[in-house]
Protein backbone atom coordinates (compact mmCIF):
# COMPACT_ATOMS: atom_id res chain seq x y z
CA UNK A 1 0.00 0.00 0.00
CA UNK A 2 1.43 3.47 -1.12
CA UNK A 3 0.80 6.30 1.67
CA UNK A 4 1.53 9.96 0.74
CA UNK A 5 0.85 13.23 2.76
CA UNK A 6 -0.99 16.26 1.56
CA UNK A 7 -1.92 19.68 2.96
CA UNK A 8 -4.93 21.99 2.04
CA UNK A 9 -6.42 24.94 4.17
CA UNK A 10 -10.20 23.32 3.87
CA UNK A 11 -10.95 19.05 3.23
CA UNK A 12 -14.41 18.74 2.56
CA UNK A 13 -15.81 14.67 2.58
CA UNK A 14 -18.32 14.28 -0.20
CA UNK A 15 -18.80 15.97 -3.70
CA UNK A 16 -22.58 15.63 -3.87
CA UNK A 17 -24.49 18.97 -4.56
CA UNK A 18 -24.26 19.98 -0.23
CA UNK A 19 -20.13 19.55 -0.55
CA UNK A 20 -19.44 20.95 -4.00
CA UNK A 21 -21.02 24.31 -2.76
CA UNK A 22 -19.57 24.41 0.45
CA UNK A 23 -16.02 23.50 -1.07
CA UNK A 24 -16.71 26.56 -3.60
CA UNK A 25 -17.99 29.17 -0.96
CA UNK A 26 -14.87 28.16 1.22
CA UNK A 27 -12.73 28.78 -1.31
CA UNK A 28 -13.73 32.19 -2.21
CA UNK A 29 -11.33 34.19 0.13
CA UNK A 30 -8.38 32.15 -1.33
CA UNK A 31 -8.59 28.96 0.86
CA UNK A 32 -6.78 25.80 -0.84
CA UNK A 33 -9.67 23.17 -0.68
CA UNK A 34 -9.93 19.42 -1.69
CA UNK A 35 -13.08 17.70 -2.11
CA UNK A 36 -12.98 13.90 -1.37
CA UNK A 37 -15.65 11.68 -3.59
CA UNK A 38 -15.96 8.08 -3.38
CA UNK A 39 -18.84 7.89 -6.34
CA UNK A 40 -20.03 10.52 -8.85
CA UNK A 41 -19.36 14.13 -8.45
CA UNK A 42 -23.01 15.66 -8.09
CA UNK A 43 -23.92 13.03 -5.30
CA UNK A 44 -27.26 11.22 -4.93
CA UNK A 45 -29.12 14.10 -6.49
CA UNK A 46 -27.55 14.53 -9.86
CA UNK A 47 -28.04 10.57 -10.78
CA UNK A 48 -30.26 8.47 -8.67
CA UNK A 49 -32.74 11.22 -6.84
CA UNK A 50 -34.14 14.67 -7.44
CA UNK A 51 -33.07 14.56 -11.53
CA UNK A 52 -33.92 11.49 -13.07
CA UNK A 53 -36.93 11.13 -10.36
CA UNK A 54 -38.72 14.26 -11.49
CA UNK A 55 -38.28 13.31 -15.19
CA UNK A 56 -39.58 10.07 -14.62
CA UNK A 57 -42.81 12.48 -13.48
CA UNK A 58 -42.64 15.08 -16.31
CA UNK A 59 -44.40 13.39 -19.12
CA UNK A 60 -47.01 12.13 -17.02
CA UNK A 61 -47.60 15.34 -15.80
CA UNK A 62 -48.06 17.01 -19.37
CA UNK A 63 -50.43 14.36 -19.75
CA UNK A 64 -52.34 15.18 -17.26
CA UNK A 65 -52.28 18.62 -17.97
CA UNK A 66 -53.24 18.34 -21.35
CA UNK A 67 -56.36 16.21 -20.56
CA UNK A 68 -57.17 18.56 -18.31
CA UNK A 69 -57.29 21.36 -21.25
CA UNK A 70 -60.31 21.84 -23.54
CA UNK A 71 -59.43 21.65 -26.79
CA UNK A 72 -56.70 19.16 -26.07
CA UNK A 73 -56.75 15.67 -26.79
CA UNK A 74 -54.92 12.93 -24.97
CA UNK A 75 -51.74 12.21 -25.87
CA UNK A 76 -51.67 8.38 -24.72
CA UNK A 77 -49.22 6.98 -21.96
CA UNK A 78 -45.74 8.16 -21.99
CA UNK A 79 -43.43 6.21 -24.31
CA UNK A 80 -41.69 4.90 -21.22
CA UNK A 81 -38.40 3.91 -23.28
CA UNK A 82 -38.20 7.94 -24.62
CA UNK A 83 -38.58 9.18 -20.96
CA UNK A 84 -35.70 6.88 -19.85
CA UNK A 85 -33.72 8.06 -22.73
CA UNK A 86 -34.32 11.90 -21.43
CA UNK A 87 -33.59 10.23 -17.77
CA UNK A 88 -30.15 9.34 -19.26
CA UNK A 89 -29.39 12.50 -20.54
CA UNK A 90 -30.10 14.35 -17.26
CA UNK A 91 -27.69 11.96 -15.89
CA UNK A 92 -25.54 13.15 -18.17
CA UNK A 93 -25.21 8.72 -19.29
CA UNK A 94 -24.08 8.66 -15.05
CA UNK A 95 -20.53 10.12 -16.28
CA UNK A 96 -19.45 13.22 -13.84
CA UNK A 97 -16.72 14.48 -16.35
CA UNK A 98 -18.99 17.62 -16.45
CA UNK A 99 -19.49 18.32 -13.01
CA UNK A 100 -15.50 17.30 -12.60
CA UNK A 101 -14.80 20.02 -14.82
CA UNK A 102 -16.96 22.49 -12.70
CA UNK A 103 -15.00 21.71 -9.84
CA UNK A 104 -11.57 21.93 -11.40
CA UNK A 105 -12.56 25.31 -12.91
CA UNK A 106 -13.80 26.59 -9.37
CA UNK A 107 -9.75 26.18 -8.85
CA UNK A 108 -11.19 22.76 -5.89
CA UNK A 109 -8.94 20.22 -6.08
CA UNK A 110 -11.03 16.81 -6.44
CA UNK A 111 -9.34 13.52 -4.67
CA UNK A 112 -11.67 10.57 -5.74
CA UNK A 113 -11.78 7.53 -3.22
CA UNK A 114 -13.26 7.13 0.33
CA UNK A 115 -12.42 9.75 3.54
CA UNK A 116 -12.21 8.77 6.76
CA UNK A 117 -12.01 10.82 9.63
CA UNK A 118 -8.30 9.96 10.74
CA UNK A 119 -7.72 12.29 14.10
CA UNK A 120 -7.34 15.83 14.46
CA UNK A 121 -7.66 17.82 10.94
CA UNK A 122 -6.75 14.56 8.95
CA UNK A 123 -8.60 12.45 6.60
CA UNK A 124 -7.43 9.30 5.26
CA UNK A 125 -8.39 8.55 1.36
CA UNK A 126 -8.40 5.17 0.12
CA UNK A 127 -8.69 4.79 -3.24
CA UNK A 128 -7.78 2.39 -6.33
CA UNK A 129 -3.77 3.27 -7.46
CA UNK A 130 -5.44 4.64 -10.79
CA UNK A 131 -8.46 6.37 -12.12
CA UNK A 132 -11.66 7.08 -10.93
CA UNK A 133 -13.43 5.67 -8.05
CA UNK A 134 -15.65 3.97 -10.38
CA UNK A 135 -12.73 1.08 -10.34
CA UNK A 136 -12.97 1.01 -6.44
CA UNK A 137 -15.19 -1.78 -5.67
CA UNK A 138 -12.68 -4.08 -8.31
CA UNK A 139 -9.69 -2.21 -6.23
CA UNK A 140 -11.23 -3.14 -3.11
CA UNK A 141 -12.18 -7.19 -3.71
CA UNK A 142 -8.15 -7.10 -4.78
CA UNK A 143 -7.71 -5.89 -8.44
CA UNK A 144 -5.34 -3.21 -7.39
CA UNK A 145 -3.44 -2.07 -4.47
CA UNK A 146 -5.37 0.95 -3.03
CA UNK A 147 -3.44 4.03 -2.56
CA UNK A 148 -4.24 5.79 0.85
CA UNK A 149 -3.78 9.77 0.55
CA UNK A 150 -3.29 11.69 3.64
CA UNK A 151 -5.17 14.74 4.06
CA UNK A 152 -4.14 17.23 6.64
CA UNK A 153 -6.36 20.12 6.91
CA UNK A 154 -4.91 23.68 7.97
CA UNK A 155 -7.97 24.70 9.91
CA UNK A 156 -11.38 22.79 9.20
CA UNK A 157 -12.87 19.81 7.77
CA UNK A 158 -16.77 19.68 6.15
CA UNK A 159 -18.54 16.53 6.30
CA UNK A 160 -20.74 16.35 3.88
CA UNK A 161 -21.26 12.19 2.89
CA UNK A 162 -25.51 12.46 2.52
CA UNK A 163 -26.93 9.51 3.39
CA UNK A 164 -28.54 5.99 2.75
CA UNK A 165 -31.84 4.40 2.56
CA UNK A 166 -33.04 2.11 5.14
CA UNK A 167 -34.31 -1.53 4.78
CA UNK A 168 -36.84 -2.47 7.60
CA UNK A 169 -36.41 -5.96 9.09
CA UNK A 170 -39.18 -7.58 7.60
CA UNK A 171 -38.54 -11.41 6.99
CA UNK A 172 -38.05 -12.39 3.90
CA UNK A 173 -37.43 -8.19 2.44
CA UNK A 174 -33.32 -8.12 2.17
CA UNK A 175 -33.51 -11.70 0.22
CA UNK A 176 -35.75 -10.57 -2.14
CA UNK A 177 -33.63 -7.84 -3.22
CA UNK A 178 -35.86 -4.89 -3.26
CA UNK A 179 -35.25 -2.03 -5.32
CA UNK A 180 -34.28 1.05 -3.38
CA UNK A 181 -34.69 4.83 -4.96
CA UNK A 182 -31.52 3.53 -6.81
CA UNK A 183 -33.33 1.11 -8.70
CA UNK A 184 -36.50 2.68 -9.13
CA UNK A 185 -34.64 5.88 -10.58
CA UNK A 186 -32.20 4.14 -13.28
CA UNK A 187 -34.02 1.50 -14.62
CA UNK A 188 -34.67 0.69 -17.89
CA UNK A 189 -37.81 -1.32 -18.00
CA UNK A 190 -41.22 -0.64 -16.32
CA UNK A 191 -42.48 -3.43 -14.20
CA UNK A 192 -45.56 -4.69 -15.11
CA UNK A 193 -46.51 -4.16 -11.53
CA UNK A 194 -45.03 -2.85 -8.56
CA UNK A 195 -45.27 -2.96 -5.15
CA UNK A 196 -44.21 0.47 -3.36
CA UNK A 197 -43.32 0.57 0.63
CA UNK A 198 -43.25 4.01 2.28
CA UNK A 199 -46.11 6.74 1.74
CA UNK A 200 -43.25 9.53 2.52
CA UNK A 201 -42.13 11.84 -0.39
CA UNK A 202 -40.25 8.76 -2.90
CA UNK A 203 -42.84 6.62 -2.66
CA UNK A 204 -45.42 9.07 -3.76
CA UNK A 205 -43.51 10.42 -6.31
CA UNK A 206 -42.12 6.92 -7.56
CA UNK A 207 -45.45 5.44 -7.34
CA UNK A 208 -46.84 8.40 -9.10
CA UNK A 209 -44.38 7.91 -11.68
CA UNK A 210 -44.46 4.20 -12.84
CA UNK A 211 -48.33 4.25 -12.45
CA UNK A 212 -47.75 7.18 -15.58
CA UNK A 213 -45.41 4.65 -17.20
CA UNK A 214 -47.84 1.79 -17.48
CA UNK A 215 -46.83 -0.16 -14.56
CA UNK A 216 -49.97 -1.13 -11.80
CA UNK A 217 -48.85 0.20 -8.81
CA UNK A 218 -49.70 -0.71 -5.07
CA UNK A 219 -48.74 1.28 -2.50
CA UNK A 220 -48.28 0.81 1.50
CA UNK A 221 -47.84 2.96 3.87
CA UNK A 222 -48.20 2.47 7.70
CA UNK A 223 -50.03 5.69 8.58
CA UNK A 224 -51.43 8.69 5.75
CA UNK A 225 -49.46 9.65 2.60
CA UNK A 226 -46.73 12.23 3.37
CA UNK A 227 -47.03 12.41 7.23
CA UNK A 228 -44.69 15.35 7.54
CA UNK A 229 -46.97 18.06 5.37
CA UNK A 230 -50.28 19.23 6.18
CA UNK A 231 -52.57 16.64 6.58
CA UNK A 232 -54.60 17.85 3.70
CA UNK A 233 -52.04 17.37 1.25
CA UNK A 234 -51.56 13.40 1.57
CA UNK A 235 -55.11 12.97 1.70
CA UNK A 236 -55.28 15.22 -2.23
CA UNK A 237 -52.24 12.87 -3.17
CA UNK A 238 -53.72 9.45 -2.23
CA UNK A 239 -57.55 10.62 -4.16
CA UNK A 240 -55.08 11.66 -7.12
CA UNK A 241 -53.12 8.34 -6.76
CA UNK A 242 -56.23 6.09 -6.69
CA UNK A 243 -57.73 8.27 -9.56
CA UNK A 244 -54.66 7.44 -11.61
CA UNK A 245 -55.18 3.52 -11.10
CA UNK A 246 -52.69 3.64 -7.58
CA UNK A 247 -53.70 0.86 -4.91
CA UNK A 248 -53.57 2.76 -1.87
CA UNK A 249 -53.66 1.03 0.89
CA UNK A 250 -53.50 2.91 4.22
CA UNK A 251 -52.41 2.16 7.50
CA UNK A 252 -50.50 -1.34 6.51
CA UNK A 253 -46.82 -2.14 6.97
CA UNK A 254 -45.45 -5.49 5.20
CA UNK A 255 -44.93 -8.39 8.15
CA UNK A 256 -42.87 -10.82 5.27
CA UNK A 257 -41.88 -10.64 1.75
CA UNK A 258 -41.15 -13.63 -0.30
CA UNK A 259 -39.68 -13.43 -4.15
CA UNK A 260 -40.49 -16.42 -6.02
CA UNK A 261 -39.58 -16.54 -9.59
CA UNK A 262 -40.85 -13.41 -11.13
CA UNK A 263 -42.96 -12.85 -8.38
CA UNK A 264 -43.04 -10.63 -5.48
CA UNK A 265 -44.94 -11.46 -2.28
CA UNK A 266 -45.72 -9.05 0.13
CA UNK A 267 -47.84 -10.38 3.70
CA UNK A 268 -49.25 -7.32 5.15
CA UNK A 269 -49.83 -6.43 8.59
CA UNK A 270 -53.70 -6.66 8.43
CA UNK A 271 -53.50 -10.29 7.36
CA UNK A 272 -54.07 -9.26 3.67
CA UNK A 273 -51.10 -10.23 0.54
CA UNK A 274 -50.07 -8.33 -2.85
CA UNK A 275 -48.11 -9.68 -5.44
CA UNK A 276 -45.91 -7.60 -7.93
CA UNK A 277 -43.54 -8.53 -10.65
CA UNK A 278 -40.63 -5.91 -8.23
CA UNK A 279 -40.80 -3.99 -4.99
CA UNK A 280 -39.71 -0.84 -4.22
CA UNK A 281 -38.55 -0.03 -0.73
CA UNK A 282 -38.73 3.76 0.32
CA UNK A 283 -38.85 4.13 4.23
CA UNK A 284 -36.58 6.51 4.63
CA UNK A 285 -32.64 7.71 4.73
CA UNK A 286 -30.29 8.30 7.49
CA UNK A 287 -27.29 10.02 7.71
CA UNK A 288 -24.05 8.29 6.34
CA UNK A 289 -21.76 8.40 8.91
CA UNK A 290 -20.88 5.02 9.59
CA UNK A 291 -18.32 4.31 7.53
CA UNK A 292 -16.77 7.58 8.26
CA UNK A 293 -14.72 6.67 11.85
CA UNK A 294 -16.17 9.41 13.81
CA UNK A 295 -14.57 7.17 16.35
CA UNK A 296 -11.02 8.42 15.76
CA UNK A 297 -12.27 12.32 16.49
CA UNK A 298 -13.72 11.36 19.92
CA UNK A 299 -17.58 10.95 18.47
CA UNK A 300 -19.44 8.22 20.14
CA UNK A 301 -22.76 6.84 19.21
CA UNK A 302 -24.37 9.04 22.35
CA UNK A 303 -22.84 12.19 20.74
CA UNK A 304 -24.71 11.28 17.49
CA UNK A 305 -28.12 12.62 16.56
CA UNK A 306 -31.26 10.77 15.03
CA UNK A 307 -29.70 7.89 12.48
CA UNK A 308 -26.32 8.64 13.25
CA UNK A 309 -26.99 12.26 12.09
CA UNK A 310 -23.29 14.96 12.80
CA UNK A 311 -24.90 17.26 15.57
CA UNK A 312 -24.30 20.54 14.52
CA UNK A 313 -24.95 24.32 15.52
CA UNK A 314 -26.27 26.76 14.04
CA UNK A 315 -23.30 27.35 11.98
CA UNK A 316 -22.98 24.26 11.04
CA UNK A 317 -20.21 23.32 13.27
CA UNK A 318 -20.34 20.06 14.60
CA UNK A 319 -20.47 19.72 18.47
CA UNK A 320 -18.86 18.11 20.65
CA UNK A 321 -15.40 18.34 19.11
CA UNK A 322 -12.87 20.45 20.75
CA UNK A 323 -10.94 22.84 18.71
CA UNK A 324 -13.99 23.76 16.43
CA UNK A 325 -12.34 22.85 13.32
CA UNK A 326 -15.36 20.06 11.96
CA UNK A 327 -18.27 21.24 10.61
CA UNK A 328 -21.31 19.03 8.19
CA UNK A 329 -23.66 20.17 6.28
CA UNK A 330 -26.51 18.44 3.79
CA UNK A 331 -28.35 14.97 4.90
CA UNK A 332 -25.58 13.84 7.10
CA UNK A 333 -26.78 16.73 9.51
CA UNK A 334 -30.17 15.08 9.70
CA UNK A 335 -31.42 18.39 10.10
CA UNK A 336 -33.50 19.11 6.59
CA UNK A 337 -32.67 16.48 3.73
CA UNK A 338 -33.50 17.86 0.84
CA UNK A 339 -30.70 19.54 -1.31
CA UNK A 340 -32.29 23.10 -1.52
CA UNK A 341 -32.12 23.08 2.44
CA UNK A 342 -28.69 21.62 1.90
CA UNK A 343 -27.06 24.00 -0.42
CA UNK A 344 -28.50 26.51 2.11
CA UNK A 345 -26.27 24.91 4.67
CA UNK A 346 -23.62 24.66 2.29
CA UNK A 347 -23.00 28.87 1.79
CA UNK A 348 -23.61 29.30 5.18
CA UNK A 349 -20.84 26.88 6.67
CA UNK A 350 -18.40 27.57 3.37
CA UNK A 351 -18.97 31.31 4.54
CA UNK A 352 -18.13 30.73 8.08
CA UNK A 353 -14.60 28.64 7.28
CA UNK A 354 -14.03 31.57 4.44
CA UNK A 355 -14.47 34.03 7.08
CA UNK A 356 -13.17 32.41 9.62
CA UNK A 357 -9.79 31.10 8.06
CA UNK A 358 -9.16 33.17 4.68
CA UNK A 359 -7.25 36.30 3.87
CA UNK A 360 -8.73 37.80 0.55
CA UNK A 361 -11.50 39.71 0.64
CA UNK A 362 -14.38 37.22 -1.61
CA UNK A 363 -17.80 38.80 -0.68
CA UNK A 364 -19.09 42.18 -1.71
CA UNK A 365 -23.08 41.52 -0.47
CA UNK A 366 -24.54 43.38 2.17
CA UNK A 367 -24.19 41.16 4.82
CA UNK A 368 -20.31 40.89 4.28
CA UNK A 369 -20.58 42.99 7.68
CA UNK A 370 -22.24 40.43 9.41
CA UNK A 371 -19.97 39.52 12.73
CA UNK A 372 -18.29 36.20 12.52
CA UNK A 373 -19.07 33.88 15.56
CA UNK A 374 -16.53 33.01 17.57
CA UNK A 375 -15.20 29.32 17.36
CA UNK A 376 -18.39 27.28 19.46
CA UNK A 377 -20.32 30.62 19.95
CA UNK A 378 -23.93 30.54 18.49
CA UNK A 379 -23.95 32.82 15.69
CA UNK A 380 -27.07 35.88 15.28
CA UNK A 381 -30.24 34.35 13.92
CA UNK A 382 -30.60 35.39 10.42
CA UNK A 383 -27.15 36.88 9.98
CA UNK A 384 -25.14 34.69 6.95
CA UNK A 385 -23.38 32.39 9.30
CA UNK A 386 -26.46 30.81 10.72
CA UNK A 387 -28.88 28.21 8.76
CA UNK A 388 -31.95 30.08 10.58
CA UNK A 389 -33.91 29.06 7.15
CA UNK A 390 -33.90 25.17 8.30
CA UNK A 391 -35.81 25.97 11.47
CA UNK A 392 -38.64 28.89 10.43
CA UNK A 393 -38.52 28.60 6.84
CA UNK A 394 -37.74 24.84 5.52
CA UNK A 395 -39.58 24.19 2.15
CA UNK A 396 -39.92 21.28 0.31
CA UNK A 397 -41.75 20.93 -2.77
CA UNK A 398 -43.16 17.21 -3.66
CA UNK A 399 -43.70 16.40 -7.82
CA UNK A 400 -46.69 14.18 -7.71
CA UNK A 401 -49.53 15.53 -9.50
CA UNK A 402 -51.05 17.44 -7.45
CA UNK A 403 -47.94 18.83 -6.59
CA UNK A 404 -47.44 20.10 -2.78
CA UNK A 405 -45.19 22.26 -1.62
CA UNK A 406 -44.80 23.82 1.87
CA UNK A 407 -42.45 26.51 3.54
CA UNK A 408 -42.12 26.57 7.60
CA UNK A 409 -43.97 24.20 10.32
CA UNK A 410 -47.27 22.79 10.00
CA UNK A 411 -50.07 23.67 11.95
CA UNK A 412 -49.71 20.71 14.05
CA UNK A 413 -46.03 21.88 14.23
CA UNK A 414 -46.47 25.53 15.22
CA UNK A 415 -48.87 24.53 17.76
CA UNK A 416 -46.82 22.06 19.17
CA UNK A 417 -44.37 25.16 19.06
CA UNK A 418 -45.93 27.62 21.28
CA UNK A 419 -46.58 29.48 18.71
CA UNK A 420 -50.17 31.87 18.83
CA UNK A 421 -51.25 30.54 14.74
CA UNK A 422 -54.11 30.27 12.68
CA UNK A 423 -54.64 28.70 9.71
CA UNK A 424 -56.46 30.28 6.68
CA UNK A 425 -57.21 27.63 4.25
CA UNK A 426 -58.62 28.23 0.90
CA UNK A 427 -59.63 26.42 -2.39
CA UNK A 428 -57.57 27.32 -5.11
CA UNK A 429 -60.67 26.53 -7.73
CA UNK A 430 -62.76 29.23 -6.62
CA UNK A 431 -59.70 31.87 -8.11
CA UNK A 432 -60.69 33.08 -11.12
CA UNK A 433 -57.08 31.75 -12.58
CA UNK A 434 -57.88 28.60 -12.16
CA UNK A 435 -60.85 29.10 -13.75
CA UNK A 436 -58.70 29.74 -17.03
CA UNK A 437 -56.06 26.58 -16.08
CA UNK A 438 -58.84 24.23 -16.02
CA UNK A 439 -62.49 23.62 -15.43
CA UNK A 440 -61.01 20.75 -13.95
CA UNK A 441 -58.78 22.40 -11.50
CA UNK A 442 -58.49 20.94 -8.21
CA UNK A 443 -56.08 22.85 -5.13
CA UNK A 444 -56.16 23.76 -1.67
CA UNK A 445 -53.69 26.56 -0.18
CA UNK A 446 -52.92 27.77 3.49
CA UNK A 447 -51.38 30.01 5.54
CA UNK A 448 -50.69 30.24 8.88
CA UNK A 449 -50.85 33.59 10.52
CA UNK A 450 -49.11 34.17 14.16
CA UNK A 451 -51.78 35.96 15.46
CA UNK A 452 -49.45 37.94 17.92
CA UNK A 453 -46.90 39.50 15.23
CA UNK A 454 -49.71 39.30 12.25
CA UNK A 455 -46.48 37.72 9.79
CA UNK A 456 -47.38 34.70 8.34
CA UNK A 457 -44.99 31.54 9.92
CA UNK A 458 -45.86 29.24 7.14
CA UNK A 459 -48.29 28.22 3.94
CA UNK A 460 -48.89 25.30 1.94
CA UNK A 461 -49.75 24.87 -1.54
CA UNK A 462 -51.77 21.74 -3.21
CA UNK A 463 -52.23 21.73 -6.88
CA UNK A 464 -50.84 21.92 -11.00
CA UNK A 465 -47.27 23.60 -10.74
CA UNK A 466 -47.81 24.79 -7.04
CA UNK A 467 -44.20 24.17 -6.42
CA UNK A 468 -44.07 27.69 -8.70
CA UNK A 469 -46.12 29.26 -6.26
CA UNK A 470 -44.43 28.43 -3.34
CA UNK A 471 -41.35 31.44 -3.48
CA UNK A 472 -43.88 33.94 -2.54
CA UNK A 473 -44.73 32.50 0.74
CA UNK A 474 -41.04 31.96 1.33
CA UNK A 475 -40.00 35.54 0.65
CA UNK A 476 -43.10 36.82 3.18
CA UNK A 477 -41.72 34.08 5.87
CA UNK A 478 -38.58 34.53 5.49
CA UNK A 479 -38.91 38.66 5.52
CA UNK A 480 -41.23 38.56 7.86
CA UNK A 481 -43.48 40.98 6.47
CA UNK A 482 -46.62 42.16 7.86
CA UNK A 483 -50.16 41.78 6.67
CA UNK A 484 -51.07 45.08 6.64
CA UNK A 485 -47.87 45.81 4.52
CA UNK A 486 -48.99 42.40 2.48
CA UNK A 487 -52.14 43.94 1.49
CA UNK A 488 -50.31 46.07 -0.63
CA UNK A 489 -48.89 42.97 -2.87
CA UNK A 490 -51.16 43.22 -5.48
CA UNK A 491 -51.66 39.45 -7.45
CA UNK A 492 -52.29 39.83 -10.75
CA UNK A 493 -55.47 38.79 -12.60
CA UNK A 494 -56.20 36.29 -13.54
CA UNK A 495 -53.06 34.63 -11.74
CA UNK A 496 -53.84 31.52 -9.44
CA UNK A 497 -51.89 33.83 -6.70
CA UNK A 498 -55.11 35.50 -6.26
CA UNK A 499 -55.34 33.49 -3.27
CA UNK A 500 -52.70 35.61 -1.79
CA UNK A 501 -55.39 38.59 -1.80
CA UNK A 502 -58.43 35.75 0.06
CA UNK A 503 -56.49 34.64 2.36
CA UNK A 504 -56.00 38.20 3.37
CA UNK A 505 -59.25 38.92 2.80
CA UNK A 506 -60.62 35.82 4.82
CA UNK A 507 -58.47 36.42 7.83
CA UNK A 508 -60.50 40.20 7.99
CA UNK A 509 -58.06 42.64 5.97
C1 LIG B 1 -35.49 9.49 -5.05
C2 LIG B 1 -35.11 10.81 -4.42
C3 LIG B 1 -35.57 11.97 -4.97
C4 LIG B 1 -35.22 13.19 -4.39
N1 LIG B 1 -35.72 14.32 -4.95
C5 LIG B 1 -35.41 15.51 -4.42
C6 LIG B 1 -35.88 16.71 -5.00
O1 LIG B 1 -36.63 16.70 -5.98
N2 LIG B 1 -35.52 17.89 -4.45
C7 LIG B 1 -34.71 17.94 -3.35
O2 LIG B 1 -34.41 19.04 -2.89
N3 LIG B 1 -34.22 16.81 -2.77
C8 LIG B 1 -34.56 15.61 -3.29
N4 LIG B 1 -34.06 14.46 -2.73
C9 LIG B 1 -33.13 14.58 -1.59
C10 LIG B 1 -31.70 14.90 -2.10
O3 LIG B 1 -31.29 13.90 -3.02
C11 LIG B 1 -30.72 14.98 -0.96
O4 LIG B 1 -31.22 15.83 0.05
C12 LIG B 1 -29.38 15.50 -1.46
O5 LIG B 1 -28.83 14.64 -2.42
C13 LIG B 1 -28.41 15.66 -0.29
O6 LIG B 1 -27.19 16.14 -0.78
P1 LIG B 1 -25.82 15.77 -0.02
O7 LIG B 1 -24.74 16.41 -0.83
O8 LIG B 1 -25.97 16.07 1.41
O9 LIG B 1 -25.73 14.19 -0.14
P2 LIG B 1 -25.55 13.25 -1.42
O10 LIG B 1 -26.24 13.77 -2.60
O11 LIG B 1 -25.91 11.88 -0.92
O12 LIG B 1 -24.01 13.31 -1.72
C14 LIG B 1 -23.05 12.80 -0.83
C15 LIG B 1 -21.82 12.44 -1.63
O13 LIG B 1 -20.80 12.05 -0.73
C16 LIG B 1 -20.15 10.90 -1.23
N5 LIG B 1 -19.59 10.21 -0.06
C17 LIG B 1 -20.28 9.65 0.96
N6 LIG B 1 -19.44 9.18 1.88
C18 LIG B 1 -18.19 9.46 1.43
C19 LIG B 1 -16.90 9.24 1.94
N7 LIG B 1 -16.72 8.68 3.14
N8 LIG B 1 -15.83 9.63 1.20
C20 LIG B 1 -16.00 10.24 0.01
N9 LIG B 1 -17.20 10.49 -0.52
C21 LIG B 1 -18.28 10.11 0.19
C22 LIG B 1 -21.22 10.13 -1.96
O14 LIG B 1 -20.66 9.26 -2.92
C23 LIG B 1 -22.04 11.27 -2.58
O15 LIG B 1 -21.55 11.60 -3.85
C24 LIG B 1 -34.40 13.23 -3.26
C25 LIG B 1 -33.92 12.04 -2.70
C26 LIG B 1 -34.27 10.83 -3.27
C27 LIG B 1 -33.74 9.57 -2.65
N1 LIG C 1 -39.16 16.22 -3.85
C1 LIG C 1 -38.34 16.11 -2.83
O1 LIG C 1 -37.93 17.08 -2.19
C2 LIG C 1 -37.87 14.74 -2.41
C3 LIG C 1 -38.20 13.64 -3.19
C4 LIG C 1 -37.80 12.39 -2.74
C5 LIG C 1 -37.07 12.27 -1.57
N2 LIG C 1 -36.76 13.37 -0.86
C6 LIG C 1 -36.04 13.23 0.41
O2 LIG C 1 -35.45 11.95 0.51
C7 LIG C 1 -35.57 11.47 1.82
C8 LIG C 1 -36.02 10.05 1.81
O3 LIG C 1 -37.37 9.95 1.34
P1 LIG C 1 -38.28 8.75 1.83
O4 LIG C 1 -39.58 8.89 1.17
O5 LIG C 1 -37.53 7.47 1.71
O6 LIG C 1 -38.40 9.03 3.38
P2 LIG C 1 -39.58 9.71 4.23
O7 LIG C 1 -39.03 9.83 5.60
O8 LIG C 1 -40.13 10.89 3.54
O9 LIG C 1 -40.75 8.63 4.23
C9 LIG C 1 -40.56 7.33 4.71
C10 LIG C 1 -41.91 6.66 4.85
O10 LIG C 1 -41.71 5.30 5.14
C11 LIG C 1 -42.54 4.94 6.25
N3 LIG C 1 -41.87 3.85 6.95
C12 LIG C 1 -40.74 3.93 7.69
N4 LIG C 1 -40.43 2.71 8.17
C13 LIG C 1 -41.37 1.85 7.70
C14 LIG C 1 -41.58 0.46 7.84
N5 LIG C 1 -40.76 -0.31 8.57
N6 LIG C 1 -42.63 -0.08 7.21
C15 LIG C 1 -43.47 0.68 6.48
N7 LIG C 1 -43.32 2.01 6.31
C16 LIG C 1 -42.28 2.57 6.91
C17 LIG C 1 -42.68 6.20 7.06
O11 LIG C 1 -43.84 6.14 7.85
C18 LIG C 1 -42.76 7.25 5.97
O12 LIG C 1 -44.07 7.42 5.51
C19 LIG C 1 -36.54 12.39 2.54
O13 LIG C 1 -35.79 13.11 3.48
C20 LIG C 1 -37.08 13.30 1.52
O14 LIG C 1 -37.19 14.64 1.97
C21 LIG C 1 -37.15 14.60 -1.25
Amino acid sequence: MTVTEESFDVVVIGGGPVGENAADRASRTGLSVALVESELVGGECSYWACMPSKVLLRAGAVRALARDTPGLTDPGAPDAAAVFARRDEITSHWDDSGQVSWVEGAGLTLVRGHGRLAGERLVEVTAPKDGPAAGFGAAAEGDDAPVTRLLRARHAVIVATGSVPVLPDVPGLAEAAPWSSREATSADAVPESLVVVGGGVVGVEMANAYADLGSQVTLLARGGLLSSAEPFAGEMVAEALRAAGVDVRLGVEPSAVERAGGTVTVTLSDGGTVTAAEILVATGRVPRTADLDVAAVGLDESALGRGGALVVDESLQVTGVPGGWLYACGDVTGRAPTTHQGKYQARVVGDVVAARYGTQEGDRSPTAGDPVPGVGAEPARWSRYAATADQDARVQVVFTQPQVAWVGPTEREARAAGLPVEAVSYDLSWVAGASVESPGYAGRAQVLVDTQRRVLVGATFVGPDAGEMLHAATIAVVGQVPLDRLWHAVPAYPTVSEVWLRFLESYGL
